[in-house]
């Protein structure tokens, strides 16, 4: 019997749908008892082993998961490629802030897109990238006026993608631009998982032309999960890592204590102050929901 390679890209009622990592055919497949008795079910962007017995490819072997993102459900997801826009509709820096929380909480690499540049100025452009740019690698374009395009392609090449990002910032019509023809159902499976209705199962896994694939469902469509501990937010802003060493106390949360090496950056602008601030004010956002949901335990 032989074995061959494929990764899982979407559900039909009783069927899988894979694509050959070889061959890069789109192939049919029935899942075997056996997994049903695990209790292991294969997900969008599980790497598989199949056959094909008499015409049919059965699942033979579900492969070891990088990880497992829940929002939407896929496993070994690469890259998050953060779309972003300032104006129309307006995006502040701490809404980016958040999202790069969830992004690094989940331990994902990524990528910004500052999309829509034709409505900026230099100087609104200048200051994005001297924020984000020492941080991630940011990619400036226009879905509208065809910017930047090809710059965007390389990392997206042969890697799981998720895209994530506020509604109306451009996600599909980058997609688009990127790939035309790539069957997008971006807007209106963003718009059900807003309303809370229908559970992340829809998810498909769409594949670039030139190699690559992306979910059709934006990544952190609830991106306000503060299921940690106000004192590990740190760990998700990337820049406090090295300076954080040189705090007086070893659980530092960079408030109010002295001698704290992330304030002394913030000061002498090693750190942004925008970046700080909005730590700031996360920091606070997830002292409060921790706090109400202790209470709700205790009710
Ligand atoms: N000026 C300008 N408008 C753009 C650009 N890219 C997208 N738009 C417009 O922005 C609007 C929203 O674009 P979408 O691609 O639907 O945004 P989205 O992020 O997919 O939105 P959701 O599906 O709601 O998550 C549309 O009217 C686009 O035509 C751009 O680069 N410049
Ligand atoms: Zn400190």
């Amino acid at each position: 019997m032989k074995i061959e390679k494929g990764i899982v890209t979407r559900f039909h009622s009783n069927t899988l749908e894979l694509i050959d990592l070889n061959t890069r055919e789109k192939i049919t497949a029935f899942l075997r008892g056996k997994f049903k008795l695990q209790k292991i079910t294969p997900i969008v962007g599980d790497y598989v082993e199949y056959s094909i017995e008499n015409g049919t490819a059965k699942i033979e072997n579900i492969l070891p998961r990088k990880n497992l993102l829940y929002r939407p459900k896929i496993a070994n997801v690469d890259q998050t490629v953060l779309v972003t826009c300032l104006k129309s509709p307006k995006v502040d820096y701490l809404i980016i802030d958040k999202f790069l929380v969830q992004v690094e909480k989940n331990n994902l690499d990524c990528v910004i897109v500052l999309n829509k540049v034709d409505l900026l100025e230099k100087d609104e452009i200048d200051e994005f990238l001297k924020i984000y740019s020492p941080l991630y690698p940011v990619v400036l374009t226009s879905a509208k006026k065809k910017i930047g395009i090809e710059e965007i392609k390389p990392y997206l090449k042969n890697k799981i993608s998720t895209f994530a990002g506020m509604s109306g910032v451009g996600k599909s019509s980058l997609l688009n631009a990127i790939n035309p023809g790539l069957k997008l159902r971006v807007g209106e499976i963003s718009e059900k998982l807003q309303r809370g209705k229908h559970t992340t199962t829809y998810t498909e896994l769409l594949k670039f032309d030139f190699g690559g694939f992306v979910a059709d469902t934006p990544g952190f469509a609830a991106f306000e999960v503060y299921d940690f501990e106000p004192d590990k937010l740190q760990n998700f802003f990337v820049e406090f890592h090295e300076h954080s060493m040189y705090c007086a106390f070893n659980d530092c949360v960079h408030i109010n204590e002295p001698h704290c090496g992330v304030k002394d950056a913030v000061e002498n602008g090693e750190i942004s102050e925008i970046r700080y601030k909005n730590y700031l004010k996360i920091y606070n956002e997830v002292s409060e929901y921790q706090k109400k949901t202790r209470r709700k335990r205790w009710k």
